[in-house]
């Protein structure tokens, strides 16, 4: 069984504004020592579905369906002190983008980490500070010791964000959730920082679901995907099968825009348009207002996940099977280029 069973996850919002769906019935799950990934653009819903996971949604907001397995215990279930108890920062801890928001500036990075660890385990004071210390070194920052009695603002961006991955460990969670934490960083202090995700879930195999919009961190540290749009997850799989072999016209044009050695900049091809409002999405699929494949039928039917391999999934039309038509291959543009097209 999966470390992390999500079934129809539905997180709203009640505004002024209207009812805000950010996250409509969404699937996925997480096996022990493996990375998901989840991807789509700015407002899709990744953050909303990563806090529903742990009862983090505040009013206005609230998660109204869905099921959450984790570890075999219904975690929707649970009330708000007993995630707090059992589950947030011991079975499952988040690292977050702003490091900084995260630490408190007036104590010490060592006695902050050396907290958690005592409120978790039954060491000492003493030994709590040791561990600390062993964290500290563990998430490679040079003179642990030393560190360890510094203040956050001591630190550089990219040491604080192992000062907070050293207190997501400090518990030795099963499932750690990062919600971009390299987003604020350089990409070469980002490349580390991958890295070091890498190095913690072979040394630990811990589980970790990395929100991104950057594609190119995806094909780093994940082995699955999930790609959302507008509060649904389109399609999802393994990241070489995504990537590969894109479904969904939406992966297809995700897919397109990722730079890679082979693939430099000069094809990269943002998507056009905006993401319609998660107050009154379109009708049937989410995503046909933007896609150059739709048929009449994508805006009266909502589409269900058509499996493509046991492992990959894809919500959309085009892959049932009283579709007549040839399924949609989006071709490669180059731009300035002097390809056919
Ligand atoms: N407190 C809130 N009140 C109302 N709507 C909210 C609230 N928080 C989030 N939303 C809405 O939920 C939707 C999903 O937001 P979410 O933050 O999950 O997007 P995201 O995919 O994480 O985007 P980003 O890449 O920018 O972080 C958006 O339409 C957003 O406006
Ligand atoms: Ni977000």
């Amino acid at each position: 069984m999966s470390l992390l069973e999500v079934s129809d996850l539905r997180t709203y919002f009640y505004t002024e504004g209207g009812i805000v769906q950010a996250v409509d019935g969404v699937d996925f799950s997480v096996n022990a020592g493996e990375t998901l990934g989840i991807v789509g653009e700015s407002g899709a819903g990744k953050s909303v579905t990563v806090r529903s996971l742990l009862g983090l949604i505040d009013p206005p907001g609230t998660v109204v369906d869905g099921t959450i397995t984790f570890d075999g215990q219904d975690l929707h279930s649970l009330t708000e002190s007993e995630l707090r108890r059992e589950i947030r920062g011991s079975e499952i801890s988040f690292v977050f983008q702003d490091p900084m928001s995260a630490l408190n500036p007036v104590y010490t990075v060592g006695s902050q980490i050396a907290e958690v660890v005592e409120h978790h385990t039954d060491r000492t004071a003493t030994e709590a500070w040791d561990r600390a210390v062993e964290l500290l070194d563990d998430v490679g920052i040079p003179d642990a010791a030393v560190r360890a009695d510094q203040y956050p603002h001591e630190f550089s961006g990219g040491m604080r964000q192992r000062v907070l991955i050293a207190m997501a460990l400090s518990c030795n969670p099963k499932l750690i959730i990062a919600d971009e934490p390299t987003t604020a960083l350089d990409v070469t202090i980002q490349a580390q920082i991958l890295d070091l995700f890498e190095e913690i879930q072979d040394r630990y195999n811990t589980g970790l679901i990395y929100v991104t919009h950057d594609l190119g961190v995806v094909r780093e540290v994940c082995d699955r995907v999930a790609v959302m749009y507008l509060g649904e997850v389109v399609e999802r799989g393994r990241y070489e099968d995504l990537f590969n072999d894109p479904k969904h016209p939406y992966t297809q044009m995700l897919m397109r825009s990722v730079v890679t050695p082979d693939r430099p900049v000069s094809s990269l091809d943002p998507i056009e348009g905006a993401m319609p409002s998660a107050v009154d999405p379109p009708s049937g699929c989410r995503f046909r207002t933007r896609c150059p494949v739709a048929i009449d039928d994508c805006s009266t039917i909502e589409p269900p996940d058509y499996a493509v391999t046991s492992d990959h999934a894809a919500a959309c039309l085009l892959y049932d099977d009283d579709f007549a038509g040839d399924p949609p291959v989006l071709h490669e543009r180059t731009t300035g280029g002097g390809r056919d097209e």
